[in-house]
């Protein structure tokens, strides 16, 4: 049972109802209550009836972080390119800066909070596949549910303008009652199946490959990420729930992630953290150079070793750390990261990772840094411009928000943004998946090409497309 108490609501709509007045603005009205603990996956299902197209889910790899986020109560968009981080920062800013909150907690990631990301490159020509999606896109909820450290959480929000009247805060508790029914609610489930996969031009592609391997033997190239899409064909419309709990139950090292726009939706499993801010600390990850899992456990190791001494994957990984230890030096006061590198293990594939954590300079912010991050040499190349640049000019891929910033920030400024690899969109009964890997001077178009197979997996497999 969830009990919820009489809250602060009315008194908060109230009060919010004359500000917008007096001020011709809206203003947003937010309450968080501590509630009994649901699975975060039933409170997102318990959205489809109520909240289809406009649901969120996000998980971190160490499950100390779980938020769902269901309704629309503010957008904040744009197809702007330029300084498009900033644009985002200060409308958020500007958002909650006259926002009501009622919240007693000292947490991340619970009262206002805005969800969503960017597209990799809003100057790459867009294509139909991303309509949906703005280059800059976040949601504000209505309804939020966020488990962290195991404290499950409840924030309601509401917009307020001067043509509201009191009936809003029963429109809401209604709103919030039908919710609460549909908790109990068994789960939809729909036994869909793949009927056809269809990599987009693979010849091509590994053509592509060998002629920036070419490329980067001149210079000034060092390093270009090259990316492509299948398309699959399922026989039923796909079921986001379902998916998601294929991927929280194969992919549980990772940040597990979907973001429905104009009923698409984005989903993901990506073992990439672009950056988390918690008061003063900055992490990061360098996650570059990959190798398959064994079938063994002695295989794997081998796998493991061998990954760990190739020069070929060695540099790949390198090219991404210096880039970021730079980019985290113009933020940080001191930056620390490990002397050796270490390696990731996910269920399908491993890499080559070194975690980077920094103390945060006074002036800065969350999406400053990831402005200054995005896209690192794991998912762009080296130099960053100019990767970008020939990306642009030589993928045959509309990344839309494949491999960009995907994650969250709150109205402390607090937040976290995962770089949105091992992902796909959801178009109905049509799904795209997306997979790149590093090409550097010394690629072999094959090798890359499987490895790009491999990266495929977990959202094949979470889409039932491979036998488990
Ligand atoms: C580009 C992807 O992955 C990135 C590329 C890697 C590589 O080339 O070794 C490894 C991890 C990721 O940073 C992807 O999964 O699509
Ligand atoms: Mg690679």
């Amino acid at each position: 049972m969830v009990t919820i108490q009489e809250t602060e609501l009315k008194e908060g709509i109230l009060d919010a109802i004359q500000r917008a007045k007096a001020s011709s603005k809206p203003v947003l009205v937010s309450e968080v209550q501590e509630i009994n603990h649901i699975e975060p996956l039933s409170f997102f299902a318990a959205g489809h009836e109520l909240f289809l197209g406009e649901r969120f889910f996000w998980k971190d790899p160490s499950d100390e972080t779980f938020i769902v986020g269901l309704g629309i109560c503010k957008q904040i968009q744009s197809d702007q390119a330029a300084d498009r981080f900033f644009h985002v920062e200060e409308e958020w800013n500007s958002f909650i800066q006259d926002a009501i909150i009622y919240n007693r907690f000292q947490l991340n990631g619970v009262g206002p909070l805005m969800f969503g990301g960017f597209s990799f490159d809003p100057i790459k020509e867009k294509t139909k596949l991303w309509a949906k999606y703005s280059d800059s896109l976040f949601h504000i909820p209505r309804f939020m549910y966020s488990v962290i450290n195991g404290q499950a959480f409840l924030t309601t929000n509401v917009v307020c303008t001067q043509n509201d009247d009191l009936s809003l805060v029963e429109i809401v508790r209604g709103e919030r009652e039908s919710l609460f029914s549909l908790l109990t609610a068994d789960r939809y489930q729909e036994n869909y199946e793949l009927v056809s996969e269809k990599e987009i031009k693979p010849n091509e592609w590994k053509e592509t490959v060998s002629a920036i391997t070419n490329e980067l033997k001149k210079g000034p190239l060092k390093k270009v990420v090259l990316a492509r899409e299948t398309r699959l064909l399922f026989n039923k419309f796909i079921q986001t729930e379902q998916v998601l709990e294929n991927l929280l139950k194969l992919q549980r090292e990772s940040f597990v992630f979907a973001f429905e726009s104009n009923g698409d939706c984005f989903i993901g499993a990506s073992p990439e953290r672009l950056v988390k801010k918690s008061g003063t600390s900055f992490l990061t990850t360098c996650l570059a150079g990959s190798i398959a899992r064994g079938k063994t456990e002695e295989e794997d190791q081998l796998l493991g070793k061998t990954l760990l001494a190739d020069p070929k994957n060695l540099i790949e990984h390198q090219y991404v750390v210096q880039m970021i230890k730079e980019a985290m030096g113009t933020v940080c006061e001191e930056v620390t990261l490990p002397k050796k590198t270490q390696l990731l293990k996910m269920r399908d594939i491993q890499h080559l990772y070194t975690p980077v954590i920094g103390k945060a300079k006074k002036d800065t912010s969350l999406l400053l840094l990831v402005d200054r991050l995005h896209p690192t040499p794991a998912l762009g190349g080296l130099p960053k411009e100019q990767a970008v640049e020939k990306i642009r000019e030589v993928e045959d891929l509309d990344r839309g928000f494949y491999g960009a910033p995907l994650g969250w920030v709150d109205y402390q400024r607090n937040g976290e943004f995962a770089v949105s690899i091992r992902s796909g969109l959801i178009q109905g009964d049509e799904v795209s998946i997306f997979a790149g890997c590093g090409v550097v001077e010394d690629s072999n178009p094959d090798s890359e090409y499987i490895e790009t197979k491999i990266k495929f997996r977990p959202m094949l497999t979470a889409l039932g497309g491979v036998k488990q």
